[in-house]
């Protein structure tokens, strides 16, 4: 594949690295807002930029007819607008908060905890996510895609960074050295806890999902996530 990096940081050069060792071509590496990649000779686009930038550089992916994978987080309020010019433009668009193969195990298991746990309303749920102190976004969109999770399969119907109340659900985020990702999700009762957890070793698992999702995407039409490409249904 022909390949445009947007956002040439920690996760654009070790998209980089994997994307070249399986035989595809970086044709850009765009990390500079303005700057505009040669649309016409590439396949697909990968953007892990910044949250201000994502949704300007799907657009332009669209807008080209150039399927975009994203997992930049922090600007899911722009998501509905990039979903809506993807169907206008018949493109192709594959957004995950997470791209790693535990990860979205994990967002299974959560949502079948959820399931479970709405049963027993003497347990009330708290999630922390812990990452690196470079972060521009917080919480986590990941943590966010967890509690997404909780909300479907409960009663809860929002998250917040504090316990505002009792329907919903409080995620702490904490900052530390250059931790590449920790989801817990907790469930408290008077007498125990019950808790899962995903820690991440190394970004290794992110930025492979990354370019696997981008080779799956190449000839699909629509607005896919990770559980298309994994088969999770
Ligand atoms: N979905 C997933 O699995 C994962 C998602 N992420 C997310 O990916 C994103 C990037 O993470 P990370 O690589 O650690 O962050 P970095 O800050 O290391 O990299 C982002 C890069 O984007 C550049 N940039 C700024 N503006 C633009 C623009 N308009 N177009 C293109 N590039 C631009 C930045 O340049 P400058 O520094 O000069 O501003 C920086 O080099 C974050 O949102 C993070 O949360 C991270 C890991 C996994
Ligand atoms: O910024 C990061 O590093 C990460 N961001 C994603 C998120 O916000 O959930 C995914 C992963 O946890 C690493």
């Amino acid at each position: 594949m022909r390949i445009v990096l947007f956002g040439y940081g920690t996760m654009g050069k070790m998209i980089d690295r994997i994307a070249t060792a399986r035989n595809h071509k970086i044709v850009s590496r765009i990390d500079t807002p303005g700057d505009i990649p040669p649309f016409g000779e590439l396949d697909v686009a990968i953007d892990f930029s910044t949250p201000d930038s994502a949704l300007g550089n799907i657009s332009a992916c669209l807008e080209n007819g150039v399927p975009v994978v994203s997992g930049t987080t922090g600007w899911l309020d722009g998501f509905p607008k990039a979903e809506l010019l993807c169907r206008q433009q018949n493109g192709a668009f594959l957004y995950a908060s997470n791209f790693s193969l535990g990860v979205n195990l994990f967002f299974e298991l959560n949502a079948h905890l959820a399931r479970m746990m709405s049963g027993f309303p003497d347990y009330a749920p708290t999630m922390t996510e812990i990452h690196h102190t470079r972060k521009l976004d917080a919480p986590s969109g990941t943590a966010i895609t967890l509690a997404e999770g909780i909300i479907e399969n409960s009663t809860y119907t929002a998250w917040d960074s504090e316990r505002s109340s009792s329907e919903t659900i409080p995620i702490t985020s904490e900052r530390i050295g250059d931790t590449p990702g920790t989801h817990r999700i907790a469930y408290d009762s008077e007498v125990d806890r019950i808790e899962i957890q995903h820690t991440a070793h190394n970004r290794e698992g992110f930025a492979l999902g990354a370019v696997l999702a981008a080779e799956w995407l190449i000839g699909k039409k629509g607005v896919f996530g990770m559980r298309d490409v994994l088969n999770l249904r």
